[in-house]
């Protein structure tokens, strides 16, 4: 675990010292844009034209982060498009790496041994967390995007014209609903589970596991009475839900000490979960091996003996009972 300082790997832990105990997540750096035409993207970010086989999506099949946009990839038709490596489970001193021997695809587009030396290639004097998911422009030789959220809006549409695939899952209409519950959603469950597992006090970490519930219950509430969290149509704001859900009682509930309740716990979180786990194309991009054998050996300031647990056993399919609120799928732009 480590960070780019001028384009120097600097092996350090996050430091939690400087904020009073606080994991205080560092913002993406890399922002450009995808877009059918090569335009600007939503906010006027610089734009490269969506191609066959230029782009190439750099993962973890450990990381939640990175995990949405694979969920993207797959939904979307993107496979034959979009070429995918995935690092090895295990982030170490030279932080994440393409080692087959430990489980990575390898590198398939530039061979590099290390994630960060991917950031060099890009910037040689890059300054920064070094971070997956992210995306490789083969023509320009760089890393264009970083941010899974936007990522997963690229993925949404950039290659519609090229795969004829217009599920929509940003819809204008939902737009609203969709940022809301996503500002609650990343703030107190996707990162909440990192600010109560990384915490190195007491207070901070109450503080954080409290939160971390309390949205969890407005999620439970939520979805007693709609299907998803927009409402009948699954969008974005449920993978983004769901890639910390099926991490829960895994990993976060033991190692992160996430601990009040376990997922299997909520009725309709639950059930909700099992219904993305067996959303067509979606258990594909889950592997537990590798969820489970990053979090408890890579950070061994939190378990230090790397003993990774053989449990829980979870049986994510069995049925689920969603069909008894309407659901409609996903809105499709024709
Ligand atoms: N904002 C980023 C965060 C991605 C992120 O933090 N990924 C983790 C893996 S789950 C990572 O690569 N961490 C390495 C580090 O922080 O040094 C995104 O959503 O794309």
């Amino acid at each position: 675990m480590g960070l780019l300082i001028e384009g120097e790997w600097h092996d350090q832990w996050y430091d939690t010292n400087k904020h009073g105990g606080e994991f205080v997540r560092e913002s993406a750096k890399l922002r450009d844009w995808v877009t059918a035409d090569g335009g600007p993207g939503p906010q006027g970010q610089p734009g490269l034209p969506a191609v066959q086989d230029r782009y190439h999506l750099y993962v973890s099949l450990a990381c939640p982060w990175a995990h949405r946009t694979l969920i993207l990839r797959k939904l979307k038709g993107l496979e034959g498009l979009v070429g995918v490596s995935h690092t090895s489970p295990l982030m170490l001193d030279q932080g994440w790496s393409y080692h087959r021997d430990e489980g990575s695809s390898g590198d398939a587009v530039n061979g590099v041994e290390y994630h960060h030396r991917l950031y060099t290639l890009t910037d040689p004097h890059y300054t920064g967390r070094v971070t997956v998911p992210a995306l490789w422009d083969k023509h320009q030789e760089r890393l264009v995007n970083n941010e899974s959220a936007d990522l997963v809006r690229i993925f949404n549409t950039a290659f519609d014209g090229l795969t004829g695939n217009h599920l929509d899952f940003y819809p204008e209409p939902l737009r609203e609903a969709i940022d809301a519950v996503n500002a609650d959603v990343y703030d107190h469950i996707n990162n909440g589970v990192y600010k109560a597992g990384f915490a190195t006090d007491q207070a901070v970490y109450d503080k954080h596991v409290i939160a971390l519930f309390e949205a969890l219950d407005r999620m439970e509430a939520r979805l007693a009475e709609q299907r998803y969290l927009a409402g009948e149509w699954l969008t974005e704001a449920d993978i983004r839900l769901f890639t910390t859900l099926i991490r829960f009682d895994a990993v976060y509930h033991g190692h992160f000490k996430c601990n009040l309740r376990r997922i299997e716990d909520y009725p309709n979180l639950s059930h909700y979960l099992r219904e993305l786990y067996q959303w067509p194309g979606v258990k594909e991009t889950v592997d537990f091996a590798h969820i489970q054998r990053h979090y408890y050996y890579s950070h061994d300031t939190i378990n230090p003996t790397r003993i990774v647990p053989r449990g829980p056993v979870l049986d994510l399919d069995r049925p689920h009972d969603r069909e008894r609120l309407p659901g409609r799928g996903v809105v499709t732009n024709a």
